[in-house]
């Protein structure tokens, strides 16, 4: 079986729900990719702003992919050692206790509905309440006054969470409930300090914010750890029982999939936005830079926490030049457009289409593209939107050095555009660090892959799981010392012209 202690099986699954898409994905011991699987699903916009998902959709789709992940494969259930969970952060699913029935749809993160509730928080001097308990920076991102809404809105809710009839999950407590059959209701640490509801430093849910936000404690999930046995599957569903033995949101899952286990290792996926987090190890470190307290893992009743900055528009400023501007056919064309000139010739894209977020969070500004001359050309304009990534990733970074009070002189990286080299040599030449591309950019599965094996016993130790990470590339930075102040130079003064409110 697949217990800890002599697990002889050969794979691990992880499961990774992103915001857009199910995917699965079978890995050996050495963290070798050996099957993938990909669903998207639907998109719901009922309102302006607002942004929900199907959760029965998302349980279908995740079903599916984890199915055919195993049956391209050919190998037997039994063959995988434990399953890991790693999930689209802060997204809000109430569910019925005895029907296992949604009596919402799943309320996004990206959702904005709550935004008037969130102005009365502030209104009222509350965000400082919510900052020393949760670390977190007041805002409709965040799950607790999502959850408010499903109980003020969805008729009888109330009274059906006040008799104990409903349960609250991120989607990692979904799947958890799904996958088991119904019978595990819990959620990690990590994802649990996306709820605003979560004292980190207590490390309970917090008794003051469920009363604030009227939230019954019995709706609540158990807190585990993110590397320990939660359950098993339902023979129903996967014809055997293998051990849900990971779980970790995903920017903290790709943190330890970086293998970024010691205080001051720092990574940043390159996404759709850019997320990066550093670990702060045993110190919450309180943010004076606009950056949000998280929780880094929970590995045996021990939490690390980390610094998080979240740029929102990074790799979707690269889609905007393909699909609106029409200026590249394919995101990887922009590698070779970029060094096709020698500068951007004094040109800076600010990709603020939804504001600004860490460390400025303006949530009024807009983009905007300064410098133009008559001999700007499409590749300044593409080279300047490229760099635009590396900026800004170059401001959280310099938002954590501050408030960690140490320099980052190396940097990992992951997600889509981190296939730039353009970009990440750039983006050393700017920050005038380090930046390494590990060969499995697949990092968010792969950790909550790592998190399981840990639990199952298929993995020793951290050290044995850092022997397989290996770099595919390193980018050294290569320019003097005024030429990057001059370039920076040009970039703040951009942003300041960009901003709206201070
Ligand atoms: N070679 C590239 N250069 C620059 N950007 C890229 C490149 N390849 C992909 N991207 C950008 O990266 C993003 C996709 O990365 P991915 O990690 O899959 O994002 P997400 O998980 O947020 O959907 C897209 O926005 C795309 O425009
Ligand atoms: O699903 P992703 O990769 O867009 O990640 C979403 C984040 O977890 C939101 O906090």
């Amino acid at each position: 079986m697949n217990q800890k202690e002599g697990n002889l099986a050969d794979y691990i699954m992880a499961l990774d729900q992103g915001t857009t898409s199910s995917r699965a994905i079978i890995f050996d011991k050495e963290g070798r990719i050996c099957s993938v699987k990909q669903k998207e699903f639907t998109q719901h916009f009922p309102n302006n702003g607002w942004v929900e998902h199907d959760p029965m959709e998302i349980w279908a789709t995740q079903m599916s992919v984890m199915m055919e992940a195993r049956e391209t494969m050919g190998i037997r259930t039994e063959d995988i050692a434990a399953i890991g969970i790693t999930n689209q952060r802060e997204t809000t699913i109430v569910w019925d206790r005895k029907t296992g029935n949604p009596v919402y749809h799943a309320i996004v993160w990206q959702c904005r509905r709550t935004a008037d509730r969130i102005e009365q928080l502030k209104a009222e001097e509350y965000d400082k309440v919510i900052r020393e308990k949760t670390g977190l920076i007041v805002d409709p991102y965040f799950s607790a006054t999502k959850i408010e809404w499903i109980l003020d809105n969805v008729p009888g809710a109330r009274e059906r969470a006040e008799a104990g009839e409903l349960m609250f999950g991120t989607v990692d407590t979904w799947l958890i409930y799904k996958l088991t059959g119904g019978r595990v209701h819990a959620t990690d640490y990590t994802n649990a300090s996306r709820t605003m509801l979560f004292n980190i430093h207590t490390l309970e849910w917090d008794r003051e914010l469920l009363a604030k936000f009227n939230i019954p404690e019995s709706m609540l999930p158990a807190v585990r750890n993110s590397s320990e046995i939660y359950g098993y599957t339902d023979r129903e569903i996967f014809g055997g029982e293998v051990p849900i033995a990971g779980v970790a949101g995903d920017q903290q899952a790709a943190l330890f999939g970086q293998c970024c286990f010691e205080a001051g290792d720092v990574k940043n996926t390159y996404g759709t936005g850019c997320f990066l987090l550093m670990n702060t190890g045993d110190k919450a470190v309180d943010s004076q830079q606009g950056l949000l307290t998280t929780i880094a893992i929970g590995l045996d009743g021990k939490v690390s926490y980390a610094l998080e900055g979240s740029v929102f528009v990074a790799g979707a400023a690269i889609k905007w030049l393909r699909d609106e501007m029409k200026l590249i056919d394919s995101a990887a064309d922009t590698e070779r457009i970029a060094l096709s000139v020698p500068d951007s010739n004094g040109v800076y894209v600010v990709p603020a289409f939804t504001g600004l977020g860490a460390p400025y969070w303006d949530a009024y500004a807009r983009g905007a593209v300064f410098g133009l001359t008559r001999g700007t050309n499409k590749a300044h304009f593409v080279r300047a939107t490229v760099e635009s990534l590396a900026y800004e990733t170059s401001d959280v970074l310099a938002a954590m050095e501050m408030d960690a009070g140490l320099p980052i002189t190396s940097l990992r990286v992951d997600g889509g555009a981190s296939a730039n080299n353009f970009l990440m040599q750039f983006q050393a030449d700017i920050e005038n660090a380090e930046i390494v591309r590990p060969v499995i950019t697949e990092t968010t599965a792969l950790g909550a892959a790592y998190l399981a094996g840990l639990a199952v016993g298929y993995y020793d130790s951290l050290d044995e799981i850092k022997g397989y990470w290996k770099a595919d590339r390193r980018f050294k930075p290569g320019i003097t010392e005024d030429k990057r102040e001059t370039l920076l130079a040009g970039w703040k003064d951009a942003v300041e012209r960009t901003r709206v409110t201070r």
